[in-house]
């Protein structure tokens, strides 16, 4: 298994259409204060060599591309990631238990293994949405059954909401990661995210990193925004440490 420190515990989802405001913004971080997420949108835009020049910079990456297909095509395209230097990389639960090993066992096989993790639901669907795609229940249900299932895979951690944290803590030991979006100060706007909580409240209930983009990346003045969440967790981060 990979070692994972979990500090620094803020993940800046760079979801720009273009790669100079990101830029600017990751200009101004140091690596050992947070992390980067690159995403469906700046990877269809920028490819892979907008990645390694993250990665170049000295910055842990999660590369969210949430893989979703025959375990196969999984598996392979988890490799491709591992290619990159990518310091974590996610599939869709709902894949199954045997695309999901399919990927752990490829990246085992590798010189340089990315953290694998899977999304559970959707930090954007609350109880109607999931009713419409066939899953029955509470999100939070649905969460802590696929949260198993991923854990009973042999992958490293989840995406899920902050809500569901402290719930799913308890049955997946202290060395799985709960990795959550879904995270808004009490001033920033929901947008479309459904299942939200606060930076500090997310980690007291038990959540270990937090991907956080547009109370950033929208913000007038982004720097400042993510020096006020660093500054509203440093009390947890430095307990923790
Ligand atoms: O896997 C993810 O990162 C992810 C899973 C999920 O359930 N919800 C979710 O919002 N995300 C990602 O987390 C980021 C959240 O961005 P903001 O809503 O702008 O903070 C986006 O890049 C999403 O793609």
């Amino acid at each position: 298994m990979t070692v994972l420190s979990r500090n620094p515990r803020i993940i800046v989802a760079l979801d720009y259409p273009s790669a100079a405001p990101a830029l600017d913004l990751v200009s101004g971080l140091d690596p050992a204060s947070c992390r980067l997420k690159v995403g469906k949108e700046m990877f269809t835009r920028l490819g892979p060599g907008f990645v390694e020049k993250l990665v170049g910079k000295g910055f842990d990456v999660f590369l969210d591309l949430k893989f979703h297909d025959i375990p196969n095509t999984v598996a392979a395209a988890c490799a491709a990631a591992a290619d990159l230097g990518v310091w974590m990389v996610n599939v869709h639960a709902s894949g199954g238990s045997k695309m999901m090993m399919a990927a752990r066992e490829r990246l085992e096989s590798l010189s340089h293994r990315p953290l694998l993790i899977a999304v559970t639901i959707l930090t954007s669907l609350g109880e109607k949405d999931i009713a419409e795609i066939g899953f029955s229940g509470a999100p939070a249900d649905n969460v802590i059954r696929l949260a198993r299932l991923t854990a009973d895979s042999g992958l490293d951690g989840i995406v899920c909401s902050p809500l569901e944290a402290a719930e799913v803590r308890p049955l997946v030991g202290p060395e799985f990661l709960l990795v959550t979006p879904g995270v808004r100060p009490a001033s920033a706007v929901q947008d479309d995210q459904k299942r939200v909580m606060t930076p500090l409240n997310a980690l007291n209930n038990g959540a270990d990193l937090l991907v956080i983009g547009r109370p950033i990346t929208a913000a007038d003045d982004p720097q400042a925004s993510l020096d006020r969440i660093q500054q509203e967790i440093a009390g947890f981060c430095g307990a923790q440490s």
